[in-house]
């Protein structure tokens, strides 16, 4: 749906993207992670024809949108909705205004914005607030009349910066779960900008890690989080402290194994005491991932290694 080769974007002399190409499959829930100034931000307003890439490819549905005429680009940023970290809400309109604003700049019939705005509101669980204004509705509740907004031209594709990096946990993790279920039920596209890990792990399928514009990894989020390399590593500033002595190995659970007694299974079938230095499981994506590290004798290296080897597990040597 969304194919981008060798993307190259310049403000002056800088170089804020460096040779982008990924691809975005229809349906699939996408994040572009990166710090402060990474890119981010401009990648998404290439994405959506705001911002003019120096040199490259980038399309949506095989159309190249740096070639799109004035008119083209109009109708073509109709199928792409946008929500904020923000909101973005006009303070003077109501909940039910604010929905139906681009219904009516495009022109749509009354009976058709009553309708699919009332719809919306049902969606996004807010039927009772069709006529307070933003500010008599919490961070949450605007960011579900933002969304409801975004959704009123039925578009293809969802992007959101940063929406959730002005909300409490509990807040994100409601409005993730909406974003979800939308995504489930439009089969609508969903491109995520964001600096949290929290929402990429949450509900993001693949990502896509940006610094300095440079890509530092680009896959499914189990894989990158499974077993991040060096680089991931860096980025998510995970610093891992483990005993001097003896060997280290860190043995990472895939998907659904994370709760298989393999450590414990390994120990009784080779008469060995391991020390667990640490551990941890996580969910990502609805998928529990875990690993863990343990410490063993320089003497029983071969022993552990072969074992680990013989059972498919993935494993690295700290
Ligand atoms: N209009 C502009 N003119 C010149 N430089 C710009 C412009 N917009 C962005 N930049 C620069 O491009 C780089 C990438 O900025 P961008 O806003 O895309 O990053 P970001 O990852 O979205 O960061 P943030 O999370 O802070 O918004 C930064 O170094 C920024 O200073």
């Amino acid at each position: 749906m969304i194919n981008i080769k060798n993307l190259n974007k310049h403000y002056g002399d800088t170089k804020v993207l460096n040779d982008i190409s990924i691809d975005i499959k229809k349906g699939e829930i996408f994040a572009i992670v990166g710090h402060s100034g990474a890119g981010k931000s401009t990648l998404m307003r290439c994405i959506n024809g705001l911002e003019n890439y120096t040199n490259g490819s980038l399309k949506v549905n095989d159309k190249e949108i740096k070639d799109l005429q004035k008119n083209e680009l109009r109708e073509f940023r109709k199928n792409v909705g946008m929500i904020f970290q923000h909101f973005s809400l006009i303070q003077r309109k109501t909940v039910f205004e604010n929905i139906a604003l681009p219904m009516q700049l495009w022109g749509y019939k009354k009976e058709e914005i009553l309708k699919k705005v009332n719809d919306l509101l049902i969606l996004v669980g807010l039927e009772e607030k069709i006529d307070s204004y933003p500010n008599q509705l919490s961070g949450g509740q605007k960011q579900r009349v933002a969304i409801a907004r975004a959704l009123t031209l039925d578009p293809d594709i969802l992007l959101s910066d940063e929406a959730t990096s002005a909300l409490d946990p509990n807040t994100t993790t409601s409005i993730l779960n909406l974003l979800k279920q939308i995504n489930e039920k439009l089969n609508i596209t969903i491109i995520l900008v964001t600096h949290e890990m929290e929402v990429v792990k949450q509900i993001a399928q693949k990502a896509l890690l940006l610094d300095h514009g440079n890509i530092i990894g680009f896959d499914t989020t189990e894989e990158l989080f499974l077993k991040p390399d060096v680089k991931m590593k860096e980025f998510l500033g995970e610093t891992e402290v483990v005993p001097k002595d003896g060997i280290n190995i860190k043995i990472y659970f895939p998907k659904d194994n994370a709760f298989q007694s393999f450590i414990t299974k390994m120990a009784r079938e080779l008469d060995k005491d391991f020390n667990i230095v640490w551990g941890k499981l996580e969910e990502i994506n609805g998928h529990i991932i875990g690993n863990m590290v343990i410490n063993i004798e320089e003497k029983d290296k071969e022993l552990v290694i072969n074992y680990i080897k013989e059972h498919d597990i993935v494993w690295e040597i700290l």
